[in-house]
């Protein structure tokens, strides 16, 4: 595994899913370290991680080989501002949803090395999945140590156009959400029929586990042929099916996927 030490400048959701799962995977924890304006986080993950802390982006950023960009959109460019003095030949990795690669050298006021990524939070258990791209001029070595960083969390997927990247926000970045979504609606009509919280969540988060385990384990099987093996003629599952297709599942999926993209597009325009 490589020594390239690592800062993460913002201590939120994100990083601490990257961070949490870099270190389960055995990177050197004293080899991480994260920035942020306010104690609270970065306490917990010192204590979590056993990272280094601090809020001095400056001073982070100098000691490091590779800088991820963990803030949200908005703060970006006046964080890339502020950092600009201790950029020189370090990587930056970049998680940020909507902000074009091309924006960065204007933000750094100068040319920088960048990779755009679009991780996801399952990278806290291992489970994560990342798209990365990067642009012609970034040379092999500095794709590997990204793709390996990513890949110590989950799977990974490079893509050769930067406007895939939206793809794979609607796809992977955002979807856990949405699956999140779904089982609290299972929850609550469980909920609605008498079932405690506690006893509907069991049930319903655990036939998702299974139903995401069944997934990656049968790549030979369609998800429709999987879809089918639950569902008996006549019985029981067809009748919800059927209520999902009935109410436009698909086209409401599609539209939301669809949003997804249109908001990381206005977010490349707004940022
Ligand atoms: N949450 C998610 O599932 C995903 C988030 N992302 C991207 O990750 C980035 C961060 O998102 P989250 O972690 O969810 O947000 P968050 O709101 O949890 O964390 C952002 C952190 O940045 C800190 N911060 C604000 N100003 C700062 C400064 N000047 N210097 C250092 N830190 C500063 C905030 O205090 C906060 O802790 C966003 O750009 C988002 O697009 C990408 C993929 C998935
Ligand atoms: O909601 C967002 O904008 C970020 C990007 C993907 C997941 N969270």
């Amino acid at each position: 595994m490589t020594k390239a030490k690592i800062c993460f400048i913002g201590a939120g959701n994100m990083p601490r899913a990257i961070i949490g799962g870099l270190v389960a995977s055995g990177y050197d924890p004293q080899l991480i370290h994260a920035t942020n304006p306010s104690a609270p986080k970065l306490d917990a993950m010192r204590a979590d991680f056993g990272i280094h802390t601090s809020h001095d982006n400056l001073a982070a950023a100098r000691d490091a080989d590779v800088v991820v960009l963990s803030v949200k959109p908005q703060l970006m460019e006046a964080v890339c501002r502020e950092l600009s003095p201790a950029i020189d030949k370090q990587l930056l990795i970049t998680i940020a949803a909507g902000i074009p690669e091309r924006r960065y050298h204007d933000y750094f006021g100068k040319q920088v090395k960048l990779i755009r990524t679009m991780p996801n939070t399952p990278m806290l258990l291992g489970l994560g999945m990342t798209g990365l791209y990067a642009p012609a001029k970034i040379g092999e070595a500095d794709r590997a140590l990204a793709g390996m960083l990513m890949q110590s969390c989950g799977d990974i997927l490079w893509v050769e156009k930067e406007e895939d990247i939206n793809k794979v926000i609607a796809l992977a970045g955002s979807s856990p959400a949405y699956f999140f979504l779904f089982v609290e609606a299972m929850v609550e009509a469980g909920m609605a029929l008498n079932m405690t919280e506690e006893a509907a969540r069991h049930l319903a988060q655990q036939a998702a586990v299974g139903a995401a385990a069944m997934m990656k384990a049968n790549p030979e099987q369609s998800l429709a042929q999987l879809r089918e093996a639950v569902t008996s003629k006549g019985g029981t599952t067809a009748q919800a099916i059927a209520t999902f297709e009935q109410g436009g599942l698909r086209p409401l999926v599609k539209q939301a996927m669809g949003n997804c993209i249109k908001r990381a597009e206005e977010m490349a325009n707004t940022f």
